[in-house]
């Protein structure tokens, strides 16, 4: 893959930089700012080194149309705060390849950022067709002389900003995506055994997809999150008004099976904490994993089960994570994501925090981030490239 420094001089030139700024966001409230700083060296090298920085990025899934729940304007607004002190200056424009953007590309200086609104509020941007997709990319491109790729979380998508146009244009991996790259290479190549892989969160299709191909890797699969629901259905058990992906049931039995051929073991939680509604002041209960009341929803996993993963955790050499084990933002259903991070802080070995999500939780819940081997701005990208699997985002960069 090129770098940076592979693209000459890029003094005046256009660079168009493709960032993910996926942050967790309430209002106007970011929560955790981790995948803002960790794309700012690379918007800094290039500002400095005399680049026109054009960056484009996007937040939560607006499903293609302009929603301003889901608007960048207070992700720019961070990123200035935290470029000010390099004597750099971010603009917005408030649309994404049309008038806005283009009067802002016309008057942006030399060492200036300049961010675009939410890539997503273009529905070409996430088409199956590649023909959309690749108009779309005609756009971007027309935006730019040189393409810099640095999201690292979004590598996994074959996306118009993150594939098409490095088709498009001469392009280069930004630092976070050689960096993260780096590590997950150690994960891959003959990691350190037992390895275990712990995965929750609420993205349930995504990683349910996941799991097959982890399992030919890992050890042991711990299960929390959201996830643990498709699971203790899929062993007959009910789970009351919890997170579900009924269509799921049957490949979930079939990953259960396998993992029995296999000798691999998935360990699924024995306890579960629920309540009567998704709410942080809900009356929380502890209930058996296999008897979660009709009326009450799962929110995280049980106290004997954050225990029980604890000390799988404890015995790995390797561990990954990725996903909270429940709702973490809400105290009463934090206790899980808390006790399985202590854990993997007191690795003996590679510990690896992967997800915006994860990420958040870990730094929410207090811990620091040098506590843990690596945390990487990825959560499905890192979840992919750890099955092996050929992630587009970077594929592509290895072309000329
Ligand atoms: N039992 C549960 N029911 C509903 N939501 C849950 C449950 N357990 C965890 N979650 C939610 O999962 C969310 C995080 O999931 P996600 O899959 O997005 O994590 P991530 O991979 O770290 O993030 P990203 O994909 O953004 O990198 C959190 O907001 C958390 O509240
Ligand atoms: O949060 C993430 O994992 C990345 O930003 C990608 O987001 P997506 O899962 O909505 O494509």
């Amino acid at each position: 893959m090129k770098t940076i420094d592979d693209l000459g001089d890029v003094a005046g030139l256009q660079v168009l930089v493709r960032s993910d700024l996926n942050v967790p966001i309430d209002g106007e409230k970011i929560g955790d700012d981790g995948r803002i700083r960790a794309s700012v060296p690379t918007l800094v090298k290039l500002a400095k080194a005399g680049a026109k920085v054009i960056v484009t990025a996007h937040l939560g899934r607006p499903k293609g149309e302009p929603n301003p729940k889901y608007t960048l304007a207070p992700v720019a607004k961070r990123l200035g705060e935290l470029l000010e002190p390099e004597g750099i200056t971010v603009k917005f424009a408030t649309d994404v390849t049309g008038d806005s953007a283009q009067e802002a590309v016309q008057l942006l200086d030399e060492g200036e950022v300049l961010l675009l609104e939410n890539i997503r509020y273009d529905a070409r941007e996430e088409s199956k067709d590649d023909a959309e997709r690749g108009g779309f990319a005609d756009e971007l491109a027309g935006l730019a002389d040189v393409f810099v790729s640095d999201g690292f979380g979004v590598v996994h998508r074959k996306q118009a900003s993150v594939y098409d146009v490095a088709k498009r244009l001469q392009h280069a991996a930004g630092g976070l995506v050689l960096a993260e790259v780096e590590v997950l290479k150690k994960l891959t190549e003959d990691p350190a055994r037992p390895y275990v892989v712990v995965l929750g969160g609420a993205k349930v299709s995504d990683k349910l997809a996941v799991i097959e191909n982890l399992l030919a890797k890992a050890d042991k699969l711990l299960i929390g999150g959201g996830m643990v629901f498709t699971f203790l259905k899929a062993q007959g058990h009910e789970v009351g008004k919890s997170l579900l992906e009924e269509d799921q049931l049957d490949t979930v039995k079939g990953y259960l099976e396998t993992a029995r051929s296999k000798g691999i073991e998935i360990v699924l939680p024995t306890d579960i904490v629920v309540a009567p509604e998704f709410k942080a002041d809900a009356p929380a209960t502890v209930v058996p994993a296999d008897s979660i009341p009709a009326d009450q929803l799962g929110l995280d996993i049980g106290p004997d089960s954050a225990k029980a993963f604890a000390a799988e955790i404890a015995g790995a050499k390797t561990v990954f994570w990725n996903g909270p084990m429940g709702v973490f933002e809400m105290a009463a259903f934090a206790g899980g994501t808390k006790a399985v991070a202590q854990a993997l802080t007191e690795v003996d070995g590679l510990s690896v925090v992967g997800g915006g999500d994860s990420a958040a939780a870990v730094r929410q819940l207090g811990f620091a981030d040098d506590q843990f081997g690596h945390i990487s701005t990825g959560g499905g990208a890192s979840l992919e490239y750890l099955e092996g699997k050929e992630l587009p985002g970077l594929a592509v960069l290895e072309e000329d």
